[in-house]
C-alpha cells in the first residue's frame, strides 16, 4: 500500500515540547506501517505554528531585533520546525531507514479568489473581545473557528502543482521516508523572473490529496484531533460518520455539516482524492487513533 499521512497543525499541540511528544507517539504508528512493508509519505499542517512564527518575528522586529518575516518564509520555517521533529522521531523508530524533510513549494494562481477572501485560520485561539482588539491593532481579519474561539485568517489559495514532485518521487523510489508538503507547501506563483512566494497558507489537506494523487497513492489518511467526522457536531443529536460515500459526503456538505476552514477542507480533500477512483480510500481520524484506524476500528472512511 502507498499511503500519504497528513498530520494536522492544531493536532500537534501548542509548544515544541508538546509537539515532539505527539509526533513521537505518531511516529511509532507510522513506523509500524513502514515495517509492514507499506510506502508512507508524510505531510503536516502548520496553522498554529506559522501564526506563532509570524507573530513572534513581527514582535521581535517591532523591538529592534531584525526584520519581520513574510508568510512564505514563515511557512518555510514551519516546514523545518515540524519536519525536524518528524524526521528525528521516525529515525529513532527506524534507525536503518533514511528519513528526509523536503522544503516544498506549491504553485498557486495569483488570481485565486482566495486572495480576496481570507479563510485559513492561523495562530492561537482568542476570545471575541481579544480578537476584535488585535484586529484593530494589527489590521488583520479574525474569524470564529469551529466553536473553539477566534483566529486570524489568511488567504488560502488552492494548490495547483508541487514544484519538488520529481525530487519527492526519486526519494520514495530510493526507499527514503519523505516528509513533504509541510504546511500545505510554501505558496508560490510564476513570474517573469521565476517563482515568487506569496502571503498565504495553503490547506495541507488539499495539498496532501494532490500529493497522494501525484504519487499514485491508494490511501490518504488525515490525522486531526477527533476520532471521526460527525454530523450535528457538538450538538445533542451528534452522529458519528464511520463510512461515507462521495454522494453522501456531498449531501452533508450541502447541509453545511462541516465547518469551513477546519473539517470542510478535509472532507473536500478526501473527495478530490477518491472520486472516480474506486481503488482508493481516505480516512479521517485522530493522531492517537492511527493504529485503530488502520485496523478498521476507528475513523471515518471516505470512498467513491
Ligand atoms: N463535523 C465535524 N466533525 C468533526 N470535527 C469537526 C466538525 N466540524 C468541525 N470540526 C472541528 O474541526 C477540527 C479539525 O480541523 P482543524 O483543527 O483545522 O484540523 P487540523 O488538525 O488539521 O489542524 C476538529 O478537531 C473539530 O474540532
Ligand atoms: N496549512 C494547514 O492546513 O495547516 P493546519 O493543518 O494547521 O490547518
Amino acid at each position: 500500500m502507498k499511503v500519504v499521512v497528513a498530520l494536522g497543525g492544531n493536532a500537534l499541540g501548542k509548544t515544541p515540547e508538546e509537539q515532539l511528544k505527539l509526533v513521537k507517539q505518531t511516529a511509532k504508528s507510522l513506523a509500524g506501517l513502514i515495517k509492514a512493508g507499506h510506502q508512507v509519505v508524510i505531510s503536516h499542517g502548520n496553522g498554529p505554528q506559522v501564526g506563532q512564527i509570524n507573530l513572534g518575528l513581527s514582535y521581535a522586529a517591532e523591538h529592534g531585533e531584525g526584520a519581520s518575516f513574510p508568510f512564505p518564509e514563515c511557512g518555510a520555517l514551519s516546514q523545518g520546525y515540524i519536519g525536524y521533529h518528524l524526521q528525528q522521531s521516525l529515525k529513532n523508530e527506524l534507525p536503518d531507514k533514511d528519513v528526509a524533510t523536503l522544503i516544498t513549494q506549491i504553485l498557486v494562481d495569483e488570481k485565486d479568489h482566495a486572495f480576496q477572501n481570507p479563510t485559513k485560520p492561523i495562530g492561537s485561539f482568542y476570545s471575541k473581545e481579544e480578537a476584535e482588539k488585535l484586529a484593530a491593532e494589527k489590521g488583520v481579519t479574525f474569524k470564529e473557528d469551529a466553536g473553539r474561539g477566534y483566529r486570524q485568517v489568511i488567504a488560502s489559495p488552492l494548490p495547483e502543482k508541487i514544484i519538488e514532485l520529481n525530487a519527492i518521487k526519486t526519494l520514495i523510489e530510493n526507499g527514503t521516508i519523505v516528509i513533504a508538503g509541510g504546511g500545505g507547501g510554501v505558496p508560490v506563483i510564476k513570474t517573469e523572473s521565476g517563482l515568487k512566494g506569496v502571503p498565504a497558507v495553503i490547506d495541507k489537506d488539499r495539498s496532501s490529496a494532490l500529493l497522494a494523487d501525484n504519487i499514485s497513492a491508494d490511501t490518504l489518511i488525515i490525522l486531526t484531533a477527533v476520532d471521526y467526522v460527525y454530523v450535528n457536531y457538538n450538538k445533542p443529536d451528534q452522529k458519528t460518520l464511520k463510512d461515507l460515500s462521495v454522494s453522501e459526503a456531498k449531501e452533508f456538505i450541502a447541509e453545511k455539516q462541516f465547518a469551513a476552514g477546519s473539517m470542510l477542507p478535509k472532507v473536500e480533500a478526501c473527495l478530490s482524492f477518491v472520486e472516480n477512483h474506486p481503488e482508493r480510500k481516505a480516512i479521517i481520524t485522530s493522531l492517537a487513533g492511527l493504529d485503530d484506524a488502520l485496523a478498521g476500528k476507528l475513523g471515518t472512511v471516505i470512498h467513491n
